[in-house]
């Protein structure tokens, strides 16, 4: 039997168990550069463990729904966001872990100006761009041993609307 997943609107409280949704939403933290920026200050729960922060760029290739999930991963030593260089909505893909077993898949559609952290540990499907060039700033952990942890399930889910 297929399994689907139906995509929801990316909102901060339903992401919350999974990671940390960034976006210049609501009244700003602070305003700087004399009045004239809204910084929204510390928005992201950062973990890089034994490793250091670094940004990389991803170039992604495009992927169209519906979408056949067949494998999530997890990174045990660190957190990692996703930070779009574009407009264009993307895709997110978490799951909640049952005795080291990714279950119970969600899948968001983000807005313009959102971007996401996952929390260290979060099982997530990975960079999944919707429009070309696919484009993101990535941070995440830089260090020594295995930060990557799949999971392929036995038959995938589908993913739409
Ligand atoms: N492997 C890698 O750098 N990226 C993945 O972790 C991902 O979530 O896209
Ligand atoms: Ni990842």
């Amino acid at each position: 039997m297929t399994r689907v997943v139906k995509i929801e609107a990316l909102t901060a409280d339903a992401f919350a168990p999974y990671g940390d949704l960034l976006e210049a939403s609501g009244t700003p933290d602070k305003w700087i550069n004399r009045g004239k920026c809204g910084r929204f200050h510390d928005r992201a729960r950062l973990d890089f463990s034994d490793g250091r922060a670094g940004i990389s760029i991803f170039r992604g290739e495009r992927e169209t729904l519906p979408l056949q999930l067949k494998m999530v991963e997890r990174h045990p030593a660190g957190s990692q966001a996703f930070v779009p260089m574009s407009a264009d909505p993307f895709l997110v893909v978490v799951a909640a872990d049952d005795a080291g077993v990714p279950v119970s898949p969600r899948a968001f559609l983000t807005a313009q100006g959102q971007a996401i952290n996952f929390h260290r540990g979060t099982w997530h499907g990975v960079l999944t761009p919707l429009a070309e060039p696919g484009l993101f700033a990535v941070v995440d952990r830089i260090g020594a041993g295995d930060n990557l942890e799949e999971h392929w399930f036995s038959e995938p889910y589908i993913i739409e609307h």
